[in-house]
């Protein structure tokens, strides 16, 4: 699977490297279009690099932000994405950022569906994409097993689906493989030896249900520290 992998000596420098170069593709396409825009994960991983962004200098007002995926939790949750966006991003110089949202307050994802779909579809396509992975090889909300696995991998799929699966302990929404696929620009966040080796698993494999990750690795930078 055709992936270039950038090493780097610690964490810290790699969360700082990947928000510069981060910023540096949205100044990229800023440079020639009216408005650009991001889709970030959630998750324990990428808060630092969240943190360097915010501070980064460029035209935040013409950014469109979205998550990769969000857990179907109340926004105050400590387990909601919006809320570590809200938390670490949308502050300092990124508080100009628009955000796409991938949360309603409705009771299941499928009662937000057509409204949360209708504004990520007005942003795409993605200018950046950062993608997280858990070592069950998932990415956004994409889970090994998922009950709607097949229609978010398929190249017909709709922008976003909501998801389930017994690896995630609420409900999800996610964008599927097709608009992670469609940016410009393309990164994966893992840290430590088992996501190392589960990426190399998932690259290896040919059951792209049993690793979902392999679905959106083609052109994918994946920063990796130990
Ligand atoms: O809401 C989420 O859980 C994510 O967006 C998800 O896809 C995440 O990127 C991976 O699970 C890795 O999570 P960690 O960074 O916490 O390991």
């Amino acid at each position: 699977m055709t992936y270039e992998l950038k090493e780097y000596p610690d964490r810290e420098l790699m969360m700082m490297d990947l928000a510069d170069r981060i910023a540096s593709e949205l100044r990229g396409t800023l440079a020639h279009e009216d408005r650009a825009s991001l889709a970030v994960p959630g998750g324990t991983t990428p808060g630092p690099i969240f943190d360097t962004l915010s501070a980064l200098h460029l035209d935040w007002d013409r950014v469109d932000v979205m998550l990769t995926d969000e857990r179907w939790v109340p926004m105050g949750s400590d387990r909601s994405n919006t809320r570590l966006l809200r938390d670490r991003l949308f502050r300092d110089q990124a508080a100009a950022a628009h955000l796409i949202p991938l949360y309603g307050e409705t009771a299941t994802p499928e009662d937000s569906l057509d409204r949360l779909s209708a504004g990520v579809e007005a942003a795409l396509p993605l200018s950046v994409v950062l993608l997280g992975m858990g070592a069950d090889m998932h990415t956004a909300s994409l889970f090994p097993g998922a009950d709607r696995l097949e229609e978010g991998l398929s190249p017909k799929a709709p922008a976003v689906l909501p998801m389930r699966a017994d690896g995630a302990p609420e409900p999800r929404m996610t964008l599927t493989a097709r608009v992670l696929n469609g940016a410009m620009s393309k990164h994966l966040v893992i840290t430590g030896a088992a996501k190392r080796e589960a990426l190399e698993k998932a690259s290896k494999t040919k059951d792209v249900m049993a690793a979902p990750v392999k679905s959106v690795l083609k052109g994918m930078v994946v920063h990796w520290a130990e």
